[in-house]
């Protein structure tokens, strides 16, 4: 089926942008479990009324192969003890489509893991491209003072699975405030490693 082409303006402010499909939210309630201080995270959602920290906006043309999906990721800045706010994070369900991240506004960092355990670091601020490449767990963290606003694209049948992370109990690495206006890696004392046969079972290719 022949397609219309579709423009998109990008409100880098808002962390919105215009001819979406879709729209959802996360709220600070929405990411128990996530934060290794529970009783912070349960004492802010309180305090704060359960904000909204994170919205997506998303234009899907469905879910065939060979087409995208694109939208825009406004995140809040915060910390609950000293974790930065960051997304669920999640596995492709197809785990070997890519995707591509183009910062907008703000500061922020992609965690990758891979599925055997081991971690990248990859810097997103404006004008910076992030290529989250096929297999990496990815998971977007807002390590600056101000909405972290980031545009994606990824093939339209990758899927989300959410649950690889919760299998391992969280990300290898937790990443945390330096306390002088960094960030540094730690290593999460409750991580799983995945079992071999669950990594191959991972790294095959989708169809
Ligand atoms: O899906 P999560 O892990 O909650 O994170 C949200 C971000 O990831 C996406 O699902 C895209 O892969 C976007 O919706 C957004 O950038
Ligand atoms: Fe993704």
């Amino acid at each position: 089926m022949l397609r219309e082409p579709v423009t998109s303006i990008v409100d880098a402010n808002s962390g919105g942008m215009s001819g979406n499909t879709g729209r959802y939210e996360k709220r600070l309630s929405d990411l128990s479990g996530l934060y290794e201080n529970a009783a912070a995270h349960a004492q802010l959602t309180q305090k704060l009324g359960d904000p909204v920290v994170y919205a997506v906006e998303d234009f899907r043309p469905g879910d065939h192969a060979g087409d995208l999906i694109y939208g825009i990721t406004r995140m809040s800045p915060g910390r609950i003890g000293d974790e930065f706010f960051l997304t669920r994070g999640h596995i492709h369900a197809k785990a070997d489509r890519p995707e591509i991240y183009y910062g907008q506004k703000g500061k922020g960092l992609m965690q990758l893991e891979s599925p055997e355990g081991e971690t990248r670091i990859v810097e997103i601020g404006p004008q910076s491209i992030c290529y989250v490449p096929p297999y990496w767990i990815h998971r977007s963290i807002n390590v600056g003072d101000e909405d972290l606003v980031m545009l994606f694209a990824y093939p339209s049948d990758s899927g989300q699975d959410y649950g690889i992370i919760e299998a391992s109990n969280g990300m290898r690495h937790r990443v945390k405030t330096d306390g002088n206006g960094g960030w540094i890696l730690v290593e999460n004392r409750d991580y799983r490693p995945r079992s071999s046969d669950t990594v191959a079972a991972l790294m095959k290719r989708y169809a």
